[in-house]
């Protein structure tokens, strides 16, 4: 069956801020309490979602979450009004109170994980909503995720949502940031590909010893089973413990996959033959030849890799039959990887052309183009049966870009998320952006 892969951009929220909230991750850890401009980076995610749907790809739009999380804090001691929690929580414990206000679900790459219908047991789209427990930043992100996936994929004919697994350790699940499809054609079936950083109960296998491991094994594995894979076309990898340690925190900063392509890093993975054996073993399933374009360390060393995002990029299938590679302005900026890149283009391969981006607000705190978007295959059908209001329009652009001018502040420095003014204004932007996307009643506030 034919199919498109939507991408759904995080819509980045008005209290977009670096509170330095994600140790392991280099861009957050050194931005901390700098000034933000939420206006621009709700700009520039607009401008990449306007731009690739110009061009044709399908693109849709996450909506933000509401902020400040004033149930979170409510829910650890701080009481009285709203504005006596904010207060408080500024006095005690500002850095809980920059959690409670982290725009961070604009990374929807980590809302959740999503199997197309042509992938599942009983043929429908599943989705299970990522459960973040390695930061407190995130890991209330779950609920609303869940309740957005519901609201913009209702139709149960379809689609099939899923609660969050257990926030516990062993379940550490980060969504699509650890998982890459590969498959002939989108509406073909594929075979899933879930890497982890650590075993829960293997302590013998690889994991990191300075940073976080934040997906483990077996949250992939209890993935897998929810949306009915089949195991001859689902392979697990682990990743290398040592490119985590120096700031790999997800997969995705150091591999990208598309239909049978996987770009991706040598040093990416614990055990690089082995998975490229499984991957091709797999996709013999799925009448698939894999094409692994590999890019070795003298090319580019992890260190380029991390500060230039150039694997957080999205890869593209183009209707003339080649690829594009999405790439944040940095790759341009870091000399080894932009005469890689250059050489990449040339080279006769798979990926032929590059359309970059500036979104130097997001790739602050660690997020680059893949991380602000939800891949979601979806047929004809699915497509048709999906909450409408989403999808990206000129229109739906424009009163997009009106809004945000309306409603953000282009500067937010640390000490205003202690202002009850603040809070206000984010709750009368999102009350009108539910009218805006038609979906009343999308927060349970
Ligand atoms: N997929 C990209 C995710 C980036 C995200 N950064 C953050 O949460 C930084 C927030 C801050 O430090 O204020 C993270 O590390 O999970």
């Amino acid at each position: 069956m034919s199919a498109r892969e939507f991408n759904f951009d995080g819509l980045v929220g008005p209290s977009h801020n670096y509170a330095g909230l994600s140790f392991g991750n280099v861009a957050s850890f050194s931005n901390v309490k700098s000034a933000s401009n939420p206006r621009l980076a709700a700009l520039q995610g607009l401008a990449k979602m306007r731009a690739l749907a110009a061009r044709g790809f399908a693109q849709a739009v996450m909506p933000p979450q509401s902020r400040p999380n004033l149930r979170m804090l409510r829910s650890i001691g701080f009481g009285g009004s709203d504005a006596e929690v904010l207060a408080r929580a500024w006095r005690e414990a500002p850095v809980v109170l920059a959690c409670a206000y982290s725009a961070s679900p604009m990374w929807t790459a980590n809302a959740a994980t999503v199997s197309p219908s042509a992938d599942t047991v009983d043929g429908r789209a599943h989705f299970t909503a990522a459960n973040l427990n390695n930061k407190l930043h995130r890991a209330d992100e779950h609920a609303q995720s869940t309740r957005t996936l519901k609201a913009l994929f209702a139709d149960e004919k379809h689609f099939a949502v899923h609660q969050a697994l257990p926030s516990t350790p062993a379940f550490g699940d980060e969504g699509a940031a650890n998982h890459t499809r590969l498959c002939a054609e989108h509406g073909a079936p594929g075979v899933e590909f879930f890497t982890y950083g650590r075993v829960e109960f293997d302590p013998s296998a690889p994991s990191p010893k300075k940073y976080p491991a934040r997906q483990t094994l077996e949250a992939s594995q209890a993935i897998a089973r929810l949306h009915g894979l089949d195991s001859a076309r689902t392979v697990y990898a682990s990743q290398n413990p040592d490119v985590i340690d120096q700031g790999v925190f997800h997969n995705d900063v150091i591999a990208v996959g598309n239909g049978n392509v996987l770009f991706y890093h040598e040093q990416a993975f614990a055990d690089e033959a082995g998975v490229l054996g499984r991957l091709r073993n797999a996709m013999e399933a799925v009448r698939a030849d894999l094409v692994p374009v590999r890019v070795d360390t003298r090319e580019v060393s992890v260190a380029d890799a991390v500060t230039s995002y150039l694997f957080n990029s999205q890869l593209l299938s183009k209707a003339d039959g080649g690829m594009a590679l999405v790439i944040p302005q940095e790759c341009q900026e870091n000399q080894a990887v932009a005469r890689y890149l250059e050489r990449l283009v040339a080279d006769g391969g798979p990926i032929d052309e590059l359309i970059h981006f500036d979104l130097r607000q997001s790739m602050r705190n660690g997020g680059g183009p893949a991380c602000l978007r939800l891949r979601v295959a979806l047929t004809d059908a699915e497509a048709a049966a999906m909450h409408q209001g989403v999808v990206m329009t000129e229109t739906l652009y424009a009163t997009l870009v009106a809004w945000v001018e309306k409603h953000y502040r282009d500067h937010l420095e640390p000490h205003d998320l202690a202002d009850p003014q603040f809070a206000i204004e984010c709750a009368v932007a999102l009350e009108e952006l539910t009218r805006i996307l038609g979906l009343p009643g999308l927060y349970d506030l």
